[in-house]
């Protein structure tokens, strides 16, 4: 007989994170820490698919889970065809795209895919919410300056938006009253202004734009950049996808993606590492700035969330930059696991419908092609 129970999939550059829900309540949770040698071994992020799939079924078994408590998988929306928000049944056209990579390949690919093969060995729905491909941008944020490239939202919009609901909540606010921006601060960081709800513009987490992160590069001299990639004849799939994530940002100066031990080597006095701390901070500040002006500077509150916001020196030094923008609210960590969980039991209470991928994705495609 089953419990009802949700199981909620969440993979990340540096992590797998796994939940048990029975309505919203969450029985169990796990974030299991992957080190860059450990995903090393895998030449591609498919060939990950097996690996983290076993790590999800031990825990099961250690935590004495049976199959049959389960009544839905719920995954970590990957890079697909821009879509919008909400929660989504895994169908075949999204395997396609994500198990392709055709929209990039980048961890949370495996999110629909993990959840497809549970569901197929549980005979069970499985289901993607808040995609990292959400798209609510304004025309405007389209523009790239070059009309070869326009701009995509990538972003993680997942945590964005549970982190900026919570806060919102805990102040009294309406979400979709208040102009926030968000800052996920996670492998990869990600700056968001949301605009009475409406993520009007992000800068892409992916694509090279906005501040560095742990693994991530963030916005690169463009010329500089296609030089080098040319100068190093660095292949597209494999090395130039490496260059731009997972072996860039802190991982590029350091080694480690570990924030820890680049703070150990700060503590210890060494001075690049106190510089290159200093840099993440102030291009992170720096982006709060310029997207104070994507909301007209009527900004009400800034919030900071992802696994970095526990870092208090780098939130002090943020803070420091932009605390005279707007209030500015911690969120540390996130709130992915249960805001996934969220999105399926809206549906299985018949309160939300799940959307269609390809419905959805020509929805925004038409939005689009008034503007690009
Ligand atoms: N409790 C913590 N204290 C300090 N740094 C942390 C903590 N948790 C995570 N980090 C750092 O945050 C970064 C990863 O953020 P996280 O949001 O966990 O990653 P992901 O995007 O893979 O989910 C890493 O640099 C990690 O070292
Ligand atoms: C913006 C895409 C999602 C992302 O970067 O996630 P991680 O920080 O988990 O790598």
């Amino acid at each position: 007989m089953a419990n009802n129970y949700v199981l909620v999939i969440n993979p990340g550059s540096t992590t797998t994170k796994i939940s048990i829900y029975q309505n919203e309540t969450e029985l169990a949770f796990e974030e299991l820490r992957h080190e860059a040698q450990e995903l090393a071994q895998f030449s591609r992020l498919a060939d990950q698919l097996d690996f983290r799939y076993g790590i999800i079924t031990k825990f099961l078994q250690q935590k004495n889970f049976s199959g049959s408590d389960f009544i839905a998988v719920v995954g970590r929306g990957g890079l697909l065809r821009p879509i919008t928000g909400g929660t989504y049944r895994v169908s075949s056209a999204m395997i396609i795209d994500l198990t392709s990579g055709r929209y990039g390949v980048h961890a949370s690919n495996l999110g629909g895919l993990l959840a497809d093969k549970f569901a197929a060995a549980l005979h069970i729905p499985a289901y993607i919410v808040d995609s990292v491909v959400t798209d609510e941008f304004q025309p405007v944020a389209y523009i790239s300056g070059n009309a070869a490239i326009p701009r995509r939202s990538v972003f993680h919009a997942l945590n964005q938006k549970a982190a900026a609901r919570a806060v919102a909540a805990e102040q009294g606010w309406q979400y979709d009253e208040k102009n926030l921006i968000v800052v996920h601060m996670g492998g990869g960081v990600t700056v968001g202004a949301h605009q009475h709800g409406r993520v009007v513009d992000a800068t892409n987490g992916l694509d090279g734009e906005g501040p560095f992160g742990p693994n991530r590069t963030g916005a690169l001299p463009g010329l500089t950049t296609l030089q080098y990639v040319s100068d190093q004849k660095l292949n597209y799939a494999d090395e130039v996808s490496l260059f731009v994530g997972e072996k860039a940002g802190l991982m590029s100066y350091f080694g480690t993606q570990n924030l820890d031990e680049i703070m150990a080597k700060v503590k210890s006095g060494n001075a690049f590492a106190k510089l290159v701390f200093k840099a993440l901070a102030y291009q992170i500040a720096k982006e709060i700035g310029v997207f104070a002006t994507v909301l007209t500077g009527q900004v009400d509150g800034i919030v900071l969330t992802g696994g970095m916001a526990f870092n208090d020196q780098l939130v002090a030094l943020i803070k420091q930059r932009t605390a005279w923008i707007a209030p500015i609210f911690v969120h540390p960590g996130q709130s992915e696991m249960a805001a996934l969980n969220h999105g399926v039991q809206l549906v299985l209470a018949g309160q939300a419908k799940a959307k269609d991928y390809l419905t959805e994705s020509q929805k925004v495609a038409q939005k689009q092609a008034k503007y690009l």
